[in-house]
This record gives C-alpha cells, structure tokens and sequence, in this order.
C-alpha cells in the first residue's frame, strides 16, 4: 500500500475559503467584523513565523487583527493590564497569547485571565473542562484541526482503536479526548509507556505529537493506518520533519499528513475557524 496524503494546505485553505465568505455575509447584513488579538512576547524565532501564518490567515479571511509585539522584559502586570483591556474591547472576539512565553511570566494565571468566550485557542481551564465534559466552550486548535482532517478521509474514526503518542496539555491530552469523544478506543502513549512499537502497531488511527525526528518508525505501522504526524522538527540543514519517518510510514499507512503542509497549517485555520464561532456564540 502507498498511502494518500492528508492535504493540510489544501484542506486548511478550503476552510479559510468558507470562513471567508461566511464573514462577508455576516457584514453584509450588519454584523461586527471578526477580530482577534495575537499577543507575542519576545522575540523566539518559531514563534514569529507561526504568529506571522496566524495574521496572514487573519488578512484572508478579512477579520481584524489586533498585533501586540512586546519585549522579553514586559512585565506581568502590564500582560494582564493588555488581557483585562482586550477582554472588554467590543472589537475583538478572539484572543491569542503565543506560548511559549518567557519564563518569568506564568503562563496559567496569564491564560486563565482571558475571557473563555475569547479564548480561541481552547486552552482556559473552563474550556478544557467543557472539551471533557462535552459542554459548550472553544476547542483546542491542533486537535480539533486533526478531527477536520480525519473527517476529510475515506475512513469512519467511531470505533477505530486510535493511539496518541505524547500527552501534552495543549495537544497529546485533548487529542485523545477529541478522538474518544468521536467513538474511538483510544491508548495514550508517553515517555514511561513501555514497549511503544507494541502500541503503534495496534493503531487504526496514528497520533504523533512529541518532538522527536524519526521517532516513530516506519515498520511500526499497522498496513493501512492512518497517520496523523503532529511533530515539527527543524533539523540543521534547516529542513523541517515530522516525528514520524515520512516515507517508511508512507509505504504502509492509507492516509498521512505532510510536515510541513499538514497539521500546522490546520492549527492556524481552526484558530481563524474558532474565532467566527466565538464572534457568532457569545457575541452576536
Ligand atoms: N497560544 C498558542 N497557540 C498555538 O496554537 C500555538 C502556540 N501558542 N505556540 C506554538 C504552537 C505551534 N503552532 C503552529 C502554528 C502554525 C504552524 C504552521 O503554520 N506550520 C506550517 C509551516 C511551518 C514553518 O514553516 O515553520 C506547516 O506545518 O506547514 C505550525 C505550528 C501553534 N502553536
């Protein structure tokens, strides 16, 4: 088998498309344009290019972007002063802190001061309890990017046994409740799981988000899996790699996504996706 790529870009732009003309509509007839504040602190180079992508996006969907680039030094306080104001500018419906964020801020009690109707990136405590108990709230962005994907393949995910690898809070841990909440069996994979290439072997739907070139392999791969590849590793000729060996796996899987051109650009059109909603929930 050779698997069939899972088109991030191309899926990605077709849902900023949608978006798109969704918020013509919405103006047309009176409506407040969509706004979200991007929120960078300091000066981490990965972090420019994603909340680049993420204003990028901002333009071609015609929402209103709110940029903050503040130094490494800014204090807390002036942090939560800028949250407290955006939380009550009727202008914005989405706001956006980019992690990581420098180590003398605390970026729970930061997080956590957005107003969870704003809070587009799903990462407040009040959201993350809404994903678990299935209630009404904003969802993290890379899983629930990941769900838009699956749903683009030729494969059912209710009752699929579908392994996570990494159990991070913003991506590994949501991820396996996004695919338990669609009906799968799920296993959560972590550094203290013994026997990995045991687990993977028995995934209908393969989950990879840890940081770690190549470390899953290839022959690892139930034939005919689909292989969701969440990892972005720059490597020292500057290309960048997923977690998992591209081709190897290719060879067996019967879907899998790209890096780059797979989740990450997803991540970023759900961010805009989860912002029209906020806008049309708790704001219209
Ligand atoms: N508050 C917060 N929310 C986030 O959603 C968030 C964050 N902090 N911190 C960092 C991670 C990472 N992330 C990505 C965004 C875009 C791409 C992306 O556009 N990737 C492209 C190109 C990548 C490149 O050229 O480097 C691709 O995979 O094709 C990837 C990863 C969002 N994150």
């Amino acid at each position: 088998m050779t698997a069939r790529i899972l088109d991030g870009k191309r899926i990605a732009d077709e849902l900023l498309e949608r978006i798109k003309g969704r918020v013509s509509v919405r103006v047309a007839a009176g409506k407040s344009q969509p706004g979200l504040a991007v929120v960078l602190v300091g000066a981490d180079p990965a972090s420019a290019v994603y909340v680049k992508n993420k204003r990028k996006a901002c333009k071609e969907v015609a929402f209103r972007s709110f940029d903050y680039d503040l130094p490494a030094e800014t204090p807390e306080a002036d942090l939560y002063a800028l949250i407290d104001r955006l939380n009550s500018d009727a202008r914005v419906h989405g706001i956006l802190v980019q992690l990581p964020l420098p180590p003398h801020i605390d970026a729970t009690a930061l997080i956590n001061r957005i107003d969870p109707r704003k809070d587009v990136d799903g990462f407040h405590a009040a959201n993350v309890g809404s994903l678990v108990l299935r209630q009404r709230g904003l969802r993290p962005c890379t899983p629930k990017g990941v769900m838009t994907l699956l749903a683009h393949t030729d494969r059912p995910v209710r009752g699929q046994h579908a392994v996570i690898v990494g159990v991070s809070n913003h991506v590994g841990r949501p991820m396996a409740l996004e695919l338990l909440l669609a009906g799968c069996t799920t296993t959560s994979c972590h550094k203290f799981t013994r026997d990995l290439p045991g687990f993977v072997a028995q995934a209908d739907i393969l989950v990879v988000a840890v940081g770690r070139p190549g470390l899953v392999k290839g022959e690892w791969i139930k034939p005919g899996a689909i292989v969701i590849d969440i990892g972005i590793n720059r490597l020292d000729d500057g290309s960048l790699v997923g977690d998992v060996e591209f081709d190897a796996a290719a060879a067996r899987a019967s879907w899998i996504t790209p890096v780059p051109g797979g989740v990450g650009r997803m991540t970023v059109a759900t961010l805009i996706e989860n912002t029209l909603e906020a806008a049309e929930t708790f704001f219209d």
